[in-house]
């Protein structure tokens, strides 16, 4: 494949930066105005994206209590009839699993502008942390880890990669993706005052110039009444680490257009892609 086939044309994108309260009913409801709202202001969108957890505190002790079953929860069944309805694609940020082994696992759904399922993610790498002084997280308390790669084939477009959050911090996933052809990644995420700052603009940067590709990261808004205080900032990074369009902390519909031939300016004027030496590092998957 070559570079000008990865993106077979721009992709409109708008993400939805918004808030989650215990209410889940209200937390739907708030993501189909969101939604009608990026719709009205940017009728030719076809992708839309929703933040980590949208529907649900983004707190330990509550996942198991919004976990739903995927495809027939309510949730899904949801976001299939808001993406059928505008005839947008629609990555449905991040919601709580219930698996059929009675797991728990923090999982994004895809849907196509029919509504249709075209890919389901369970985040690999749990957020486990300790910052003394600063946060301690741990997901595996009631989550458990995902064990596969995915990608997400947009109908017309070409293929993205996808990470869930903490994910991100593992450029694996956006190397892999990008060596099977991905022209972008996308990952649902909720970083913190804490890790925000120091690392949210970096990774999203360093995941697109590792690899040439697009970068979107959607964060929901901050809400100080919760315990966690998501970082905001959603943003759209391009090929060459140029932040196409960011957020700040707030409610925000964030609007970018990803041009196909910014990819294939950047993989062209510094070849990385084709640089590599898999002859030298032969110990690590290709
Ligand atoms: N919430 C996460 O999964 C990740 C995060 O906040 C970080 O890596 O920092």
């Amino acid at each position: 494949m070559t570079d000008s086939e990865l993106l077979k044309k721009p992709l409109k994108v708008v993400l939805l930066q918004i808030k989650a309260g215990f209410d889940k009913t209200k937390n739907l409801q708030n993501a189909a105005s969101f939604l009608e709202k990026a719709m009205n202001q940017y009728p030719d969108a076809d992708l839309a994206v929703l933040p980590e957890c949208f529907n649900s505190p983004y707190s330990v002790s509550e996942f198991a209590n919004y976990a739903e079953n995927i495809p027939n929860g309510e949730s899904t069944q949801f976001l299939s009839s808001l993406a059928k309805k505008h005839e947008v694609m629609l990555v449905g940020g991040t919601i709580p699993e219930l698996g059929d082994d009675s797991k728990i696992y923090n999982t994004s759904v895809t849907f196509n502008r029919e509504g249709e399922i075209i890919g389901k993610f369970r985040k690999i790498h749990l957020f486990d942390i300790d910052i003394p002084g600063g946060i301690t997280f741990k997901e595996s308390i009631t989550l458990t880890g995902g064990d596969e790669l995915i990608t997400l084939n947009l109908p017309g477009f070409g293929s993205m990669g996808e990470g869930i959050c903490y994910d991100a911090r593992f450029p694996e996933l956006a190397a892999i993706s990008a060596r099977k052809g991905c022209f972008g990644m996308v990952y649902p995420g909720a970083f913190n005052t804490v890790t925000g700052p120091l690392h949210w603009h970096l990774l999203a940067k360093a995941r697109a110039v590792d690899n040439q590709m697009f970068v979107i990261f959607c964060s929901p808004s901050r809400d100080t009444d919760f315990s966690y205080h998501a970082y905001g900032h959603s943003l759209v990074v391009d090929p060459n680490g140029k932040i196409l369009a960011e957020a700040q902390e707030g409610d925000e519909i964030v609007y970018a257009e990803l041009d196909p031939e910014v990819l294939v300016r950047t993989r062209a004027s510094i070849p990385v892609t084709t640089q590599r030496r898999f002859d030298v590092y032969t110990d690590v998957a290709k």
